[in-house]
């Protein structure tokens, strides 16, 4: 494999003209020189890093961070104000869905137009239909136009353009979530064969335990900013410090990162420019980890994921399970349904407070529903080294029809507003909803009445 960075992204910096009106669109238009109508803005702001071949690399962040225009500039799509992006190789892209395909042409047609775009001659492209008819299995749905397509159909044809021409670089945003799971695992497999071939991969997502499974390393962009770069799970670490706790605990958390790990992190004027606002909850929420395959390791291991996270663990989290009510293991429940969600808390330290929290979130990471002990008062208090504590949540799921992830955390609580996070195991249990009836879309199962009445 070459030693050259497959992908050399340097000093990129983005800025889009804001505008109030059309109006100030057009002023500009015929503006003299020097007058302004609009606001800068600036998407992202000095930005640089390598990929190199073989290297699958997740670029995380909160909405709006700038992870989009960066793959877009990377792609080539967008163009940076300042700075430069380097590829070495040919590049694929799996932006947003909607781009790369003509909706009016079927299917057939817009393979052919996109090899065309990736340089590939119409004979080469023959070569290849028959792998990229077999990787989208879209049957007869091949020969009708794409606007006809389900979302799901789209994703799969436009992967098996992209997959199948053997690319030096891959490009994902987020796309492959929209896929059934079944496909999702099949164009992840498929991803690890390209690495695997010397591809250098960089995905976009809000799931960090797909960049935790797939990616080597990642960046986490904040404000448009590069606020760290390094190993996948210390930025997965700093991602979640930055998403789900205050403004406090992310720069302690930071700053103890750059004191144990100093290579691994590289955090960059995060004072500055950090924003306490918007999504981020006034209390400590739960704090996601790596997800581990066993549910019940043996008693005297510690996880390998928790001893790779931590380099000093004092309590972790083991043997979780998600039950019915009538206290069987399940995955299947009913809009409704009680679910009883319960682990084991394994204390390795004496630890005056700490507090157990939950998320559940859609299959596109989008958090449904969080709660803590914290929250009704819960906390468990005084623990003691040795000591193996069982905590249970009973949540009615009233969520729509859909699949949800489940993660859990562990924080010790310092004070009121702010913790110390434990360990975390990020999408560990999945629950099915069902519900025989639709009788609501979204996530929230709100109870509705509803009905027409006669009035004349
Ligand atoms: N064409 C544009 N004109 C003006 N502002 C834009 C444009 N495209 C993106 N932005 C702004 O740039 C910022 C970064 O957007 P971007 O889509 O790259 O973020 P993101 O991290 O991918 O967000 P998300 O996670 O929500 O997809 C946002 O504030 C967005 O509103």
């Amino acid at each position: 494999m070459s030693s050259e960075p497959a992908i050399s992204v340097s000093g990129v910096s983005k800025c889009f003209e804001m505008y109030n009106s059309p109006r100030d669109r057009l002023r500009q238009f015929f503006a003299p020189s020097g007058r302004k109508y609009y606001r800068e803005f600036w998407a992202l702001r000095d930005v640089s890093f390598d990929v190199m071949p073989g290297e699958t690399i997740g670029i995380l962040g909160r909405n709006g961070s700038g992870k989009s225009t960066l793959l877009q500039i990377i792609a080539g799509t967008l163009t940076a104000t300042n700075g430069d992006v380097r590829v070495n190789g040919l590049l694929a892209a799996l932006l947003e869905l909607g781009s790369g395909f003509n909706s009016e042409f079927t299917g057939r047609e817009n393979v052919f137009l996109n090899g065309a775009v990736l340089g590939f001659s119409r004979k080469q492209m023959e070569a290849k239909f028959a792998e990229i008819q077999t990787f989208a299995d879209i049957g007869e749905h091949m020969d009708q136009p794409v606007r006809t397509y389900s979302s799901g159909m789209y994703v799969r044809l436009a992967f098996a353009v992209q997959a199948c021409v053997d690319p030096q670089v891959l490009i994902v945003d987020e796309a492959l979530s929209v896929g059934d799971e079944k496909f999702q695992r099949k164009c992840y497999e498929y991803i690890e064969g390209l690495r695997a071939r010397g591809c250098a991969i960089v995905i976009v997502t809000h799931a960090t335990s797909t960049v935790e499974k797939f990616c080597q390393r990642a960046v986490l962009l904040h404000h448009g900013r590069l606020h760290g770069i390094g190993y996948a799970n210390a930025i997965i670490d700093q991602y979640h410090a930055l998403l789900y706790s205050d403004e406090k605990a992310y720069l302690r958390y930071l700053n103890s990162e750059a004191t144990n790990d100093a290579a691994a992190i590289a955090p960059l004027d995060v004072a500055v420019d950090l924003d306490v606002g918007a999504d981020v909850p006034s209390s400590p929420e739960p704090l996601p980890a790596a997800p581990a395959d066993d549910h019940a390791p043996d008693e005297n291991v510690l996880p390998a994921a928790v001893q790779e996270t931590h380099t000093r663990l004092r309590a972790y989290i083991e043997n979780w399970s998600a039950e019915d009510a009538r206290g069987e293991r399940c995955e299947v429940f009913m809009v409704g349904e009680p679910v009883i969600v319960s682990a084991r808390v394994r204390v390795l330290d004496d630890i005056d407070e700490m507090q157990f929290g939950i998320l559940l979130r859609t299959v596109e990471g989008v958090s449904a529903f969080g709660s803590s002990t914290m929250y009704h008062n819960a906390n468990l208090k005084s623990a003691t080294r040795g000591g193996v504590y069982e905590v249970r949540f009973e949540i009615d799921l009233a969520l729509c029809e859909g699949t949800y992830f489940v993660t859990l955390a562990l924080a010790e609580a310092i004070s009121h507003a702010d913790m110390a996070y434990l360990d975390r195991k990020t999408d560990i249990i999945i629950l099915k909803v069902r519900e025989p009836r639709t009788k609501g879309t979204g996530i929230a199962a709100l109870p509705v009445s509803v009905a027409f009445t006669k009035l004349r």
